[in-house]
């Protein structure tokens, strides 16, 4: 049995979900399909979840009506061109959901996104029902996708895999929304953006499913950015632990969240493109073939800064580095990596933690409680990633990328390597952040 997931531009329209239909269609195994909200048509377009969150913070401000009457806009379109029978129920539902209780405003946002894939799942199971297909929509909070009460960014709790089990007695295919689960107390709750991805690996996992399909608008992961590279090189094979360095780190294409429950299961992941299904995509297992060299993908992402500490004799000090996380976790913020020499270390957060008032206040508190030589703050940097298996019996990959780096004038800011040696990390400032991944991408794709 295979769980199949569609993200939000393979249901962007109703000639769309038409090639879903032919998908799922296509193969008696794909059981369960797990339906994001409707995604962008064309590159200008909006996605129905961000003209949901307009709609929501509209309401809370007590003037959210244009944007509603666009996402119904939306689903109308839809319907007309799939002629099926069910606007009255989604206006309705839009309505009541538009109109509940706003005294937590985070809850009520999580529950108006969560309305574009819960009536996308409505109007796809109404499609293939139309076509003669036994279909059912299923409501996750019925199945028993039971998550955190923690809006916008949920966690599966480990009782829902026992509940969802039981969705194998069920007849005809199963159209499950994405993106939500239930808290325990029975609210909506949405994951993190992108999250339909994970709520396909969770069916999976649950349902012991042969393998989780995920189609997307892509022929495969390529091996770099395909906005930064036009026709980069195509990844066949990834290990669940490359795939998830490499969408942590910026490969937009899959939640980084989305590998574990899989993994867990030893549940092999496929990305396939809904737009030309025949291409063979890239598989996501434990172990892959070694046919490449030591690098297989390269991402990159912005948006962060760095706290940099000196101090001298700061090797010499005791819990010098607990006692500077500790600040950091007294602040709420996390970090991502934490380079360091003799007398210096460096914390690199994504710098949206990270406002004036709370860095001026950082600042001081390192300055004060640690009696630091100098702490400053780095802003507008991107982290670069290399990831592959390979480089574990590799020699001289760090030295490869630095040349190629040198080589297009890129200054390296920082330098960060994994104990697991599948990652090696480079941050430069924001504006070199294209030149640089094409330079490592020429330098490990493009010369033999
Ligand atoms: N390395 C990569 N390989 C493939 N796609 C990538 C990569 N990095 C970023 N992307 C982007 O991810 C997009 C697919 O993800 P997303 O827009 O979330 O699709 P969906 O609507 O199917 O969920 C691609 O169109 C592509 O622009
Ligand atoms: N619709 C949600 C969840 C999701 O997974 O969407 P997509 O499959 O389009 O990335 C979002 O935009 O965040």
């Amino acid at each position: 049995m295979k769980v199949v997931k569609f993200g939000g531009t393979s249901l962007a329209s109703a000639e769309q979900i038409k090639k879903v239909f032919q998908i799922v269609t296509s193969d008696s195994m794909r059981k369960v399909v797990v339906v994001s909200a409707p995604g962008k048509r064309t590159k200008d377009d909006s996605k129905v979840t961000d003209l949901l969150i307009a709609c929501a913070n509209g309401y809370i401000q007590g003037d959210g009506e244009s944007y509603l009457d666009q996402v119904l806009e939306r689903f109308e379109e839809i319907i007309r061109e799939l002629d099926v029978d069910v606007m009255e129920q989604i206006r309705a539902d839009l309505y009541e959901v538009v109109q509940g209780d706003k005294s937590d405003p985070a809850a009520y946002m999580d529950a108006v996104k969560a309305s574009g894939e819960d009536n996308c799942a409505k109007i796809v199971a109404a499609y293939f029902r139309k076509q003669g297909v036994k279909a059912q929509y299923i409501n996750p909070g019925v199945a028993g996708l039971i998550v955190t009460n923690d809006p916008g960014n949920a966690q599966v709790l480990p009782q829902s895999y026992d509940h969802l089990y039981k969705l194998r007695q069920e007849d005809g295919v199963l159209i499950v929304p994405g993106f939500f689960g239930y808290s325990e107390s029975g609210r909506v709750v949405t994951f993190s953006r992108g999250g339909s991805d994970i709520t396909g690996s969770i069916l999976a996992n649950g349902m012991k499913a042969t393998i989780y399909e995920n189609f997307t608008d892509v022929d495969a992961v390529y091996a770099v950015n395909p906005n930064f590279i036009s026709k980069p090189a195509e990844i066949k094979e990834l290990t669940y632990q490359e795939m998830r360095e490499l969408s942590y780190a910026g490969f937009a294409v899959f939640h980084d969240e989305a590998l574990i429950p899989a993994f867990r299961a030893g549940i092999p992941v496929h990305i396939k493109n809904t737009n030309n299904p025949q291409a063979p995509g890239t598989k996501i297992m434990h172990t892959r073939q070694h046919t490449n060299g030591p690098v297989i993908g390269i991402a990159s992402d912005t948006g962060f800064c760095s706290i940099n500490v000196s101090k001298y004799l700061m090797n010499r000090e005791v819990g010098f580095g607990r006692r500077l996380l500790h600040i950091l976790e007294d602040e709420g913020i996390s970090y991502e990596h934490t380079p360091s020499g003799i007398d210096d270390i460096s914390v690199i957060v994504r710098q949206q933690q990270l406002n004036e008032e709370i860095e001026a206040r950082v600042v001081a508190r390192i300055t004060d409680e640690l009696a630091v030589d100098s702490v400053a703050v780095e802003r507008n940097l991107a982290m670069i990633m290399l990831v592959g298996e390979g480089m574990r019996s590799n020699v001289g990959t760090m030295a490869r990328a630095a040349i190629a780096l040198a080589n297009a004038g890129v200054n390296i800011e920082m330098i960060n390597q994994g104990s697991s040696e599948v990652s090696m990390m480079f941050g430069v400032k924001e504006e070199e952040e294209k030149k640089a991944v094409c330079a490592l991408y020429e330098a490990f794709f493009l010369v033999v």
